[in-house]
């Protein structure tokens, strides 16, 4: 079985082998920047935001409870749900927010099922999952080998936040206060990418993460390996026993 860069082996997969990393953070912390840095060296990712612009997209059940439920007047001219208009509702009313939560997580979760599946059939080891709200949710984490929080100071965060989203401070702090505490969120994950420098300090800490996760396929590999060889020494030993017995 040929290893390659990223988790891809050639040939078919074996569920077995696979595993999921589940890659989070706040708000503008900087997930889609190291998301960006490991899909350069070849990690398959799949970022939960793209997945939950698409279940949205009209004509989708999520769409129509949308529209039933938040009315008429949070879709632009053309038909399509008014983002911003719905980023500002639901990040001023948590009673909102659940209500939004709870008719797209379930079609995020399973389109990303869906994403998981395609990948791994195409012989991928493992997948990174680039989900803001993964420890909030809480749905994908009992299924994850390896957890990784994207970290920034506060100060950092919100300024930019505010650069960024054209937000002003007040409701660059409704956004934060949205989701749960970073520091809480950085005492869950098995490893943390410290983004409150520079953009090569953190590329340098990707390399090392995506190392990491390399050696856990070496770790599998050579788990197979010795799955393997302990196989071939009971055939061998069988074999030896049938000769002195007969
Ligand atoms: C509120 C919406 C319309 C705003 O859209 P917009 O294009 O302005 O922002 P985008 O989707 O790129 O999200 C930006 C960031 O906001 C934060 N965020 C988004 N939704 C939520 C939420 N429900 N609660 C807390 N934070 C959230 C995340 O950190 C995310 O990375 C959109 O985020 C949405 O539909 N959210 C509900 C679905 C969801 O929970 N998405 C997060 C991925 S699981
Ligand atoms: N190390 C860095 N130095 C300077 N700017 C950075 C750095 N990391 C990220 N940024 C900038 O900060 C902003 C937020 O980063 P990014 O979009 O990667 O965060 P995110 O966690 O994916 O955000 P969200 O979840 O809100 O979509 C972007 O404008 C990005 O260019």
């Amino acid at each position: 079985m040929a290893a390659a860069s990223c988790g891809f082996v050639e040939h078919h997969a074996h569920t077995e082998e696979m595993f999921l990393v589940g890659l989070t953070g706040g708000i503008s912390s900087g997930k889609s920047t190291v998301s960006s840095m490991l899909r350069e060296l070849g990690c398959p990712i799949i970022d939960a935001d793209v997945v939950a612009r698409k279940v949205v997209e009209p004509h989708t059940p999520a769409y129509s409870r949308i529209v039933y439920h938040f009315g008429p007047e949070i879709l632009l001219e053309n038909g399509e749900i008014d983002r911003q208009k719905l980023g500002q509702l639901i990040f001023t009313s948590e009673e909102k927010r659940k209500l939004l939560n709870s008719i797209t997580h379930p079609e995020i979760h399973k389109a990303m099922l869906k994403e998981i599946l395609f990948y791994f059939l195409r012989g991928y080891r493992y997948v990174v999952l680039d989900v803001p709200l993964l420890f909030e949710t809480r749905r994908l984490t009992q299924f994850l080998n390896h957890t990784v929080v994207v970290y920034c100071d506060p100060a950092t965060q919100l300024s930019r936040l505010m650069q960024r989203d054209g937000l002003t401070q007040e409701q660059a702090e409704q956004r934060v206060a949205a989701q749960m505490p970073l520091n809480e969120k950085r005492g869950l994950a098995n490893h943390v990418i410290e983004n409150s420098g520079s953009r090569e300090d953190t590329h340098r800490q990707v390399l090392r993460l995506h190392t990491k996760l390399e050696d856990s396929m070496d770790f599998l590999l050579v788990r197979v390996i010795a799955v393997a060889a302990t196989a071939g020494l009971s055939g061998i030993l069988l074999y030896a026993a049938k000769m002195f017995l007969s």
